[in-house]
């Protein structure tokens, strides 16, 4: 006789998140580091959050960076969609590019934050799912600094 052990990957919630890659005018990122009694505790993160019934992707978005880092997003594009499975949790990241915001972000829950370049957000220890936005963010940074130089000819 066949028996279920319920651990199929069905039986873990999917959690869409909507998530924030916020640059300022000197190309910089603003990350925070997640709390210890948070899921991927202690690792570095673009500021979000879930996406509540109801709600679409920027405005989710704009309610938690508002709630997180307390900045209004006046402008934000899609960056990419990334889905990733932890052992404990399903999750499917919304990431936009906050292109235009207005006031200062700061860790408002008590979090580490901080302005990083591009070419040091691998230095930091990010959730597994985050390579990928990482990888793309440096190659962006690595097109635009080609197009400067053949500009320059
Ligand atoms: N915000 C954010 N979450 C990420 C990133 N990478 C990544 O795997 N995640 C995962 C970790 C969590 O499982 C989930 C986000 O959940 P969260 O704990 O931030 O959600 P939330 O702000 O609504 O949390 P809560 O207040 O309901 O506790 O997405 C990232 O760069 N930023
Ligand atoms: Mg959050």
């Amino acid at each position: 006789m066949k028996t279920s052990t319920n651990t199929t990957p069905a039986a873990i919630a999917k959690v869409l998140v909507a998530v924030g890659v916020i640059e300022n005018s000197q190309g910089q990122i603003f990350i925070c580091r997640r709390s210890a009694h948070q899921h991927q505790a202690n690792k570095w993160e673009f500021p979000g959050g879930k996406v509540e019934s109801g709600e679409t992707i920027p405005q989710a978005l704009a309610r938690e960076l508002a709630e997180e880092v307390g900045i209004t997003v006046l402008a934000c594009e899609p960056l990419m969609q990334i889905e990733h499975d932890y052992a404990d949790k399903h999750v499917s990241l919304a990431i936009r590019k906050v292109i235009a915001f207005s006031g200062e972000p700061s860790g408002l829950e008590g979090q580490v934050s901080r302005w990083v370049a591009v070419s040091e957000l691998s230095h930091y220890d990010f959730p597994k799912a985050n390579g990928p936005i990482i990888a793309k963010l440096q190659q962006a940074a690595l097109d635009e600094s080609s197009s400067d130089t053949l500009d320059g000819l």
